[in-house]
C-alpha cells in the first residue's frame, strides 16, 4: 500500500557509541507525522540499533545484502541473517553501491529476488548522473534501471517494493532536484510502472526522493503528488534535522 516514508541512510558513518547517541537523540524526538520512519545503520551496529528501537516507531533497516543464502562470500550478509535479527527492509541499488562496488542491474535483480523470497521489503534506488541529465537522457537511464532490475517480477511483488529516485548529481552535493524536477521524474516512474503493470500497481507503490533533502526543502518536495517521501543521507545523522524532515509530512 502506498505510504509516506522517511528513511535515514547513515551510510558508513557512526561507530557504536555514536550510533547509541544518535538513537537516544532520535528517541527524544516527538512527531505527529503520518510517515513511516526508518533508519539504516552500518552492519556492525544493526543488531544494537534494532534492539534499541524495536519498541519505537522507527524501523531499523539494512543498507545492503548479498543475493546468496549463505556460503563462501567473504564479507557479505544474507537475507536470512537480516531476518534473524529482526530486520525486514533493505536498501538495494544505491548509487554508491553501483559506482564503488560495480553493482549492475543484473546483480540487483538477483538481490531483489533474494530479498523478496525471504519476505524482506526492498527500497530500490536508481537515478541518473549529471551528464545524463545534461544530455536529456535522464528518463531513458532511469527507465532502463527500473526495467532491467525489476520488470521480471510479478505484479504482486511490488507490494513489497519501495522505489527511491536519487539523481546522482544531487547526492551529498547540496544541490537538490527542484520539486518540479522531482515530480516530473516521479510521474515518469509511475507511468513506467503503469505501462507494464497497470494503474492499480503503479498507484500503490511509494516513490521516495533522495538527494540533499533538508529541513528547509523537505516540505516543498514532499508536497508534490508523486513524491511519497525521502531517502535522507547527511541530514539523517542529526536527530533534530531528521525529525524536522519527518515532520514535513
Ligand atoms: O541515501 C541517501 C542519499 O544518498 C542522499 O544523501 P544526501 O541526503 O546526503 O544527499
Amino acid at each position: 500500500m502506498r505510504k509516506n516514508i522517511v528513511a535515514g541512510n547513515w551510510k558508513m558513518n557512526n561507530d557504536l557509541a555514536q550510533t547509541e547517541a544518535l538513537i537516544t537523540a532520535l528517541k527524544n524526538q516527538t512527531t505527529s507525522s503520518n510517515a513511516e520512519v526508518m533508519v539504516a545503520p552500518t552492519f556492525t551496529n544493526l543488531f544494537q540499533a534494532y534492539q534499541a528501537l524495536k519498541t519505537s516507531n522507527i524501523e531499523v533497516i539494512a543498507q545492503n545484502m548479498h543475493f546468496a543464502e549463505n556460503g563462501a562470500y567473504t564479507g557479505e550478509i544474507s537475507a536470512s541473517m537480516l531476518k534473524s535479527i529482526g530486520v525486514n527492509t533493505v536498501i538495494l541499488g544505491h548509487s554508491e553501491r553501483r559506482e564503488y562496488f560495480n553493482e549492475t542491474d543484473e546483480l540487483l535483480a538477483k538481490k531483489t529476488d533474494a530479498a523478496l523470497a525471504k519476505g524482506i521489503r526492498v527500497i530500490f534506488c536508481f537515478g541518473e548522473e549529471l551528464a545524463d541529465r545534461k544530455s536529456g537522457n535522464e528518463e531513458t537511464i532511469v527507465g532502463n534501471q527500473i526495467k532491467n532490475a525489476l520488470f521480471h517480477l510479478e505484479a504482486a511483488a511490488f507490494q513489497n517494493i519501495v522505489l527511491a529516485y536519487e539523481p546522482v548529481w544531487a547526492i551529498g552535493t547540496g544541490e537538490t532536484a527542484s520539486p518540479e524536477q522531482a515530480q516530473d521524474m516521479h510521474a515518469f516512474i509511475r507511468k513506467t510502472l503503469a505501462d507494464k503493470y497497470g494503474n492499480d500497481v503503479a498507484d500503490e507503490v511509494s516513490i521516495l526522493y533522495g538527494g540533499s533533502v533538508k529541513p528547509a526543502n523537505a516540505e516543498e518536495i514532499f508536497s508534490k503528488p508523486d513524491v511519497d517521501g525521502g531517502l535522507i543521507g547527511g541530514a539523517a545523522l542529526n536527530a533534530e534535522d531528521f525529525f524536522a524532515i519527518v515532520n514535513a509530512f
